[in-house]
């Protein structure tokens, strides 16, 4: 029996960010840290019917998730060793830390997609390159630097960091989760004519501090996004560009409540969805009439807030005994992979 086995870590992430509807997102220091072990016996690379998945869960989806072929690790695992062309392994374990709240709008299908497509590349290559670099995704790596700089992560000769970007949001539907989640940091993330993405990474200025506020209650992306309409008005879709580019600017450069609260303004998702989740459609009112630049996380139901000294302690206050506060930082690594054998 040959026994191999690696470890990955992938954060939350917080897409939107109010006006950047499926192109903007955030890594934060939120994650979920999984283990995969492939047992082979007699060392062989494993053919035929799968024989064996074995799961198990600690935090987040416990006892909810399927701890079988419908895992969505494993299913991402499975699309990845089809895409590499190799053979699928007999017998996976795996073993999951979940931090990151499901259906919450922090990004949690994300991760599990991007960890499952991490763990099987780096399965996957020769026993040689494990001792390698360290790190996920070898894609972004600092300002203005758009994805394409790979620095070889173990398996990157059979699927490149791009390739693992085009699957990742191939199975995610859009690109702006699985962007920061890779690479870490501020991403705006697009897709070309022919669906492929591609990204650039920022680095947020220091003295942006995010807090979710995040709420028992569950909302599928799948269902947020049944909400949206088919056309906007141009007029609203002209304010988001502007807003957009603003918000940029201000993430980056000037992180002044006044300056980003004009910057998180959004008219093409949040209003549409706000029948679906009407206490984050209220805190989001509520925080940004008292000056606190709030949005929408994601598909929600969580608030994101971008707080600095001066509105820092304007949160508590505004949220009942339902809601979560978390002030998160900024996660400037994105997916990390390790193999333990070599440490
Ligand atoms: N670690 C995980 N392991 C297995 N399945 C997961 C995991 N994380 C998320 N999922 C699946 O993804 C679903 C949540 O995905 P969904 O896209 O609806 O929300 P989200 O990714 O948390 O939020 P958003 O896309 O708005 O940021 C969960 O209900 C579960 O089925
Ligand atoms: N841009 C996506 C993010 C959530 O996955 C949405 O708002 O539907």
């Amino acid at each position: 029996m040959t026994t191999s086995t690696v470890r990955v870590r992938v954060p939350a992430t917080s897409a939107n960010l109010g006006p950047g509807f499926d192109a903007l997102g955030l890594a934060l220091d939120l994650h979920d840290e999984i283990e995969v072990t492939l047992d082979e016996p007699g060392g062989g690379s494993g053919t035929g019917p799968h024989a064996g998945v074995r799961i198990s869960i600690e935090g987040e989806g416990a006892g909810e998730l399927d701890e079988g072929e419908d895992h969505l690790i494993i299913k991402a695992m499975r699309k990845t060793f089809d895409r590499m062309g190799v053979d699928q392994p007999r017998n996976i374990r795996l073993h999951c830390v979940n931090r990151i709240p499901h259906a919450r709008g922090l990004g949690s299908s994300s991760a599990a997609i991007c960890a499952g497509i991490l763990a099987a590349r780096a399965l996957a290559a020769p026993y040689a390159a494990r001792a390698g670099p360290e790190g996920g995704h070898g894609g972004a790596t600092g300002d203005d630097d758009a994805t394409g700089g790979n620095r070889r992560a173990p398996g990157a000769e059979l699927l490149s960091d791009d390739e693992v970007f085009a699957l990742a949001t191939e199975l995610e539907g859009h690109p702006d989760n699985v962007a920061p989640c890779l690479a870490g940091g501020l991403t705006i993330a697009w897709l070309d004519q022919s669906g492929r993405p591609s990204m650039v990474k920022l680095n947020p200025h220091e003295g942006i501090r995010p807090v979710v506020c995040v709420p028992r209650q569950r909302l599928s992306t799948e269902r947020a996004r049944g909400l949206l309409p088919r056309d906007v008005p141009h007029a609203d879709a002209a304010a988001n560009a502007g807003r957009a580019a603003l918000l940029i600017a201000a993430l980056t450069r000037r992180p002044d409540s006044r300056l980003l609260l004009a910057a998180t303004e959004d008219r093409l998702h949040q209003d549409y969805r706000a029948p679906a989740m009407p206490q984050t459609a209220h805190l989001v009112k509520t925080l940004r009439a008292k000056g606190v630049p709030a949005v929408v996380s994601g598909a929600g139901p969580t608030v994101l807030a971008f707080t600095t000294p001066d509105t820092q302690d304007l949160i508590a206050p505004e949220v009942g005994n339902d809601w979560l506060i978390q002030p998160l930082s900024v996660d400037p690594v994105g997916s990390f992979v390790q193999f333990p054998e070599t440490r």
